[in-house]
Parts: structure tokens; C-alpha cells; sequence
């Protein structure tokens, strides 16, 4: 099967930009993955998209805030397209995800915003978007869809092998030595650290864990928050970046930074209470979370196993998602499955995206 040149592009839950990157595949084998960069929103554009999060299940598609939010996102998408592509000869298409507003699938809902068709005329290039709402629509939870990205880097690699990403939200995809493959959401990520944050000094994250680091964990808020019942739930699993949102007013009357700790240990307990079928040999972990040192270490003293970026696999660590949905496009062009039973509950191996070629030809790949 011919390989193609894929732009992936992800605007993830931390709503602080969009990464872009490229990535060279069959949709099974990849050639090349890389380079990838990302931009960033202003403070505006990611207030007004944080504020469309707790509004999501009463808006209509064409409430005009949204359609602004939308309109704004996806020029920020072509201007990454635009540079991407001085970077590489030929690109064939573009994998597109959006920014998820809503995530229920146990409602059949997942709402991905951007303009496909906006995106596709501006840089005449066939786009692939839509990811999520097949798998939904089958009754599986729509996410994490890294996995099949993680198990096909990780082929020559043995098993079993955890790769960890801790975005807004956090997933993890456990590689087994026969290649088979289980994830889930393991709980929040950045997310509520970010919020945290924001709210106490006005910076978009804990940069560098400053607050987390000179604060102390109060367990007594810790431990109602673990007993959540997302946390004893089997996986597959997935969450909204809204869904532990309660853990906001829990760290309320602390101080910054004991709030910061706080948090940073719910996101740590959480992952280390994800139920695998198989302790994992290594974590390797991508993601803005692997910039936080305090996160990092805490985590280190939780696992059992190693807990590495994934820079030591050779791997962009900050590029990772954006690649994935380029082998994903592809994929979903070659109507390979992009979710299986044990990824996300789907009942079976379901592939999904949809293909909007504005005023294209479309092309024969
Ligand atoms: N130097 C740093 N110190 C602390 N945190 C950092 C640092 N750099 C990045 N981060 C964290 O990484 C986050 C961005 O991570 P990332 O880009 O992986 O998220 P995302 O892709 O939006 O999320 P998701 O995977 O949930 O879709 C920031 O919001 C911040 O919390
Ligand atoms: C609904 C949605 O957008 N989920 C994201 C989010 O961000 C991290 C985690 O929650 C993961 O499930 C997913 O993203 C990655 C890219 C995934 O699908 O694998």
C-alpha cells in the first residue's frame, strides 16, 4: 500500500493551542514521524473556548459565539498548516481533530468543534475530521484514540509497556507483547492544576510545578476525591475535561500551594489506580504533564515500574497526538479500525472520520 504524507493537528483539552505535525504512513507501518510545532491561542480565544465547555450540552452548532470560537480555532489551524508545509515536499492530506466541547458517551455524544471545509479550502488539501462520533454512535466511549498511534510505534519494542499522556485530561495505552492493546482516560491530567493556577497567579500552569512543589497533600481532601466511582470502574473508560471539576471547590479553602499539591496528587493516585490487565515494564510519558518536574517525580515514587519521557523511545513527546491524527486519517481513508472492544469499548474493531474535500476533486489515494 502506497505510504502518504499526512499534517495531524490536535487542539487538546488544555485549550492552549494547536499542535501540528507530520507523519509518514500506510496507516500500519510508520516511515517517519515529525517534524512538528505548535501554536498557541491568546488569552482571549482560549477564555472564550474555555467558556464554551460548561455551556456545550445546551448550545446549538450555530450559536454565533461558537461559530466565532470555531472560525478562530481553525484559522489558528491553517496558519500551523501553512508553515508545516515549507517543512516537506508533498502532503497528501490532513488529519483534523478539533476542539472537543463536550464529551458523554454514555449520552452518544461528542462534539468535536472546526470548520473542515474552511480548512480544506484554504489549503486545498483533503481533510479527514470527525474522529470520535462512530465509535460513539456504536456505543463505545469515543476515546482514547492514540492507542493504535502508540502500538505502532512501539512494534519492534517488547512488552508490556505503558505510554502515559498527561494533557488537560490523561490516557494511558498498555502495549502488550503480542501487540495486544487496552487503554482508558486514567483521570485528570493538567486540567484542574491549570484552572488552579490561573485562578492564583494569573499564569496559564504551574509552570515548572513552583506551587506544587512547596505545598503539602491533604489527604483528607485526597481520598474523597479517589472515591469517585469513575476510579473503580473496569476500562475502557473516558472523561470530559468537566468531570472532576468538583475537585475545584474541594482544594478551595487551601492555600495555592497545597492546592497545587493536592492536585498534582489526584492525578497521580489516579493513574496509579488504573486498572490494567498487566503491570507495565515501563511508563513512558508524553504530554505537557512530562514538563512539570514535581508532577514527574511524584509519579516516580508511585509506579512501581520505570516513569520516562518519551523522548528516551526517540519520540516527541509534545508531538505525539498531532502525529497520531495524520496515522489515523490515513487509517480512516483505508477504512482500517481507529478503536477496538478493548481501546474503547466499541464492540468491535470500528473504523471512523470523515472525508470533506472542499471545492477538491476528491483525490484517489
Ligand atoms: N513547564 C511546564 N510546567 C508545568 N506544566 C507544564 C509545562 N509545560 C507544559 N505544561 C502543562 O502541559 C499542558 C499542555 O499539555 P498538552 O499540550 O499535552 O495538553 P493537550 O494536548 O491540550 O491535552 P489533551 O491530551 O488532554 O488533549 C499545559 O496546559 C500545562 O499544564
Ligand atoms: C474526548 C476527547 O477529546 N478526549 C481526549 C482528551 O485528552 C486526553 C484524553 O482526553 C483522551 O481520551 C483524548 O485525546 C487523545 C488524543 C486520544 O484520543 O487518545
Amino acid at each position: 500500500m502506497r505510504c502518504l504524507t499526512a499534517i495531524g493537528l490536535m487542539s487538546g483539552t488544555s485549550l492552549d493551542g494547536v499542535d501540528a505535525a507530520l507523519v509518514r504512513t500506510d496507516g500500519e507501518k510508520i516511515l517517519s514521524h515529525g517534524p512538528g510545532l505548535s501554536l498557541t491561542y491568546s488569552p482571549e480565544l482560549r477564555a472564550r473556548a474555555r467558556d464554551l465547555l460548561s455551556r456545550a450540552a445546551t448550545l446549538s452548532p450555530e450559536d454565533p459565539g461558537l461559530r466565532r470560537v470555531e472560525r478562530d480555532l481553525t484559522l489558528r489551524h491553517i496558519e500551523a498548516v501553512q508553515i508545516l508545509r515549507q517543512k516537506t515536499d508533498t502532503v497528501d492530506l490532513i488529519g483534523f481533530h478539533g476542539q472537543t466541547i463536550l464529551h458523554a458517551p454514555e449520552r452518544r455524544l461528542t462534539w468535536q468543534i472546526g470548520d473542515a471545509a474552511l480548512l480544506s479550502r484554504e489549503t486545498g488539501l483533503p481533510v479527514i475530521h470527525d474522529f470520535r462520533s462512530a465509535d460513539v454512535a456504536a456505543g463505545g466511549e469515543g476515546a482514547p484514540l492514540a492507542p493504535w498511534y502508540h502500538a505502532a510505534l512501539l512494534r519492534e519494542h517488547e512488552g508490556p509497556v505503558a505510554i502515559l499522556n498527561i494533557g488537560g485530561v490523561a490516557n494511558v495505552t498498555l502495549v502488550e507483547a503480542d501487540g495486544s492493546i487496552h487503554a482508558c482516560d486514567t483521570g485528570p491530567g493538567n486540567a484542574l492544576l491549570d484552572d488552579w493556577a490561573f485562578l492564583h497567579t494569573g499564569t496559564a500552569c504551574d509552570v515548572d510545578g513552583a506551587l506544587a512543589r512547596s505545598g503539602s497533600v491533604h489527604e483528607d481532601i485526597l481520598e474523597p476525591l479517589l472515591a469517585d466511582p469513575y476510579f473503580s470502574r473496569p476500562a475502557p473508560k473516558s472523561l470530559d475535561r468537566l468531570t472532576f471539576q468538583r475537585a475545584m471547590t474541594a482544594v478551595s479553602a487551601l492555600s495555592p500551594q497545597d492546592g497545587a499539591a493536592t492536585l498534582v496528587a489526584f492525578t497521580v493516585e489516579a493513574i496509579r489506580r488504573t486498572p490494567l490487565p498487566r503491570p507495565p515494564a515501563a511508563w513512558y510519558v508524553c504530554g505537557g504533564g512530562r514538563h512539570n518536574p514535581v508532577l514527574m517525580e511524584e509519579l516516580e515514587r508511585a509506579l512501581p515500574a520505570p516513569v520516562l519521557p518519551v523522548e528516551k523511545l526517540g519520540w516527541n513527546g509534545d508531538d505525539l497526538e498531532a502525529e497520531c491524527f495524520g496515522f489515523l486519517a490515513v487509517r480512516a481513508l483505508r477504512k482500517l479500525p481507529l478503536s477496538a472492544p478493548t481501546i474503547t469499548g466499541a464492540p468491535s474493531c470500528l473504523t471512523g472520520g470523515r472525508l470533506t474535500c472542499s471545492g477538491l476533486v476528491p483525490p484517489a489515494f
